[in-house]
């Protein structure tokens, strides 16, 4: 059996923080788990420090259900956040390393490929309509198939999703959290606009996306879908918070417009009402943050049951070899809908480098054995952790919003 004998914890900031775990067998070969928790980094690098590796030395490699059942349950305390990334960290390594053994990657290992690639989705963000079209057409002519839609909002300062750089959009931008000022009225004129003006440039061959970043309550997101339907979005995105996972029903009485919700999700208890009760279309999980591969896995079965299609989350906080993972799961699970792919700056890839690629709007994970990233642990050292803080928001009156 390939004995665990040491793990290690790599903070690295590159452009921004990334949290990578480290785990090295006996026979010398090593696997990669990503354990970024934008905005909370620390805690899950302590966490698993502090708690798990301790666990981990002198067990089978291979036995990557029986240790993620121990990380679970012997935990006592289940679920959330920190918990699940860290175990997410561990499940990505422990698949790193089987198949550097089996000499196949991930996605054979999974059933192998039920596609011929992933289909992925880019973001066009600006501060008016105009701009995000603009950035829009280029994403078509780049071979995008679907094109995420964000766009300021007249009289608001900043909104969710829109940057100064086109391309890559980091909200976790100061050392203390930014505050935003939010208000409901005005985004819901906006977005109609934007997708009417997007239509009419960009044609019908091309699906569009939005996020609106649980800032709704349900009947305004019923309003917001009955209004988006005319231009057949792809999906509306968290539509609102979704704690109370009823809440969706109320949503789905007025529009038919898909829903998808997930990316703050950690386990399969809180997407299975969602799930059951058909209340979503894409269920946005993904690896670093619900559990890694393994508990991902199961996540897709039980939406599989329900016709819900997956459609991890795949901005730039989750590092290279989340988005490696998500690729090989994307690749190979019956029921995918989606990839959101966001892509990494220059100084990230040179630390990660990586067997995936990008062409004519989808993605493949490579054909190297395991998850196909590496870590340059040298070059990793040079950039230092610095704390940054995803915004708030408040409503004009002060009230805390979600942001
Ligand atoms: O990519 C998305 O859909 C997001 O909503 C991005 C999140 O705000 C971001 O990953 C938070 O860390
Ligand atoms: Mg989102």
């Amino acid at each position: 059996m390939p004995k665990i004998i040491d793990a290690k914890v790599i903070v690295t900031c590159p452009g921004r923080n990334f949290v990578t775990l480290k785990i090295i067998t006996d026979e010398g070969i090593y696997g990669l788990g990503d354990a970024t928790l934008n905005g909370r980094e620390l805690s899950v690098a302590s966490y698993l420090t502090d708690h798990v590796i301790p666990c981990l030395i002198g067990r089978d490699a291979h036995r990557i259900e029986d240790i993620w059942q121990y990380l679970y349950k012997g935990a006592y305390w289940r679920r959330g956040p920190v918990t699940m990334t860290a175990i997410a960290a561990v499940d990505m390594a422990l698949w790193d390393i089987k198949g550097k053994i089996a000499g196949l990657p991930v996605y054979q290992l999974l059933g192998g490929a039920s596609r011929e690639g992933v289909m992925v989705y880019g973001h066009a963000n600006g501060t008016s309509i105009e701009d995000t079209v603009n950035v829009a057409l280029e994403y078509q002519a780049q071979g995008y198939k679907a094109i995420r839609l964000q766009c300021g909002v007249p009289g608001m300062a900043s909104t969710y999703g829109v940057s100064k750089d086109k391309y890559f959009y980091e909200p976790a931008d100061a050392d203390l959290p930014t505050e935003n000022v939010w208000n409901t009225s005005k985004y819901l004129r906006v977005v109609p606009e934007l997708f009417k003006a997007a239509r009419e440039a960009l044609g019908w061959d091309v699906h569009l996306l939005h996020d609106i970043h649980h800032r709704l309550t349900p009947i305004e997101a019923g309003r917001l879908g009955k209004d988006l339907e005319p231009y057949r979005p792809f999906w509306l995105e968290d539509a609102t918070p979704a704690e109370n996972q009823e809440a969706f029903r109320l949503i789905r009485q007025h529009t038919t417009a898909p829903l998808a919700v997930g990316e703050i999700f950690n386990s399969i208890w809180d997407a299975k009402d969602l799930i059951q009760n058909q209340l979503i279309d894409y269920i946005r999980a993904t690896v670093v943050h619900a559990g890694g591969i393994t508990h991902l896995r199961r996540i897709a079965a039980l939406a599989d049951l329900y016709q819900v299609r997956t459609g991890c989350h795949g901005a730039t906080d989750l590092s290279p070899v989340c988005m490696a993972a998500a690729l090989h799961f994307d690749l190979s699970v019956p029921n995918f809908g989606i990839q959101e792919y966001m892509r990494h700056t220059e100084e990230t890839d040179a630390v990660f480098p990586h067997a995936y690629s990008f062409g004519n709007g989808m993605m493949h994970p490579g054909e190297a054995p395991g998850l196909g990233v590496d870590i340059d642990e040298e070059l990793a050292t040079k950039y230092e952790y610095k704390r940054a803080f995803l915004p708030v928001n408040r409503l004009e009156d002060g009230t805390m919003h979600s942001w």
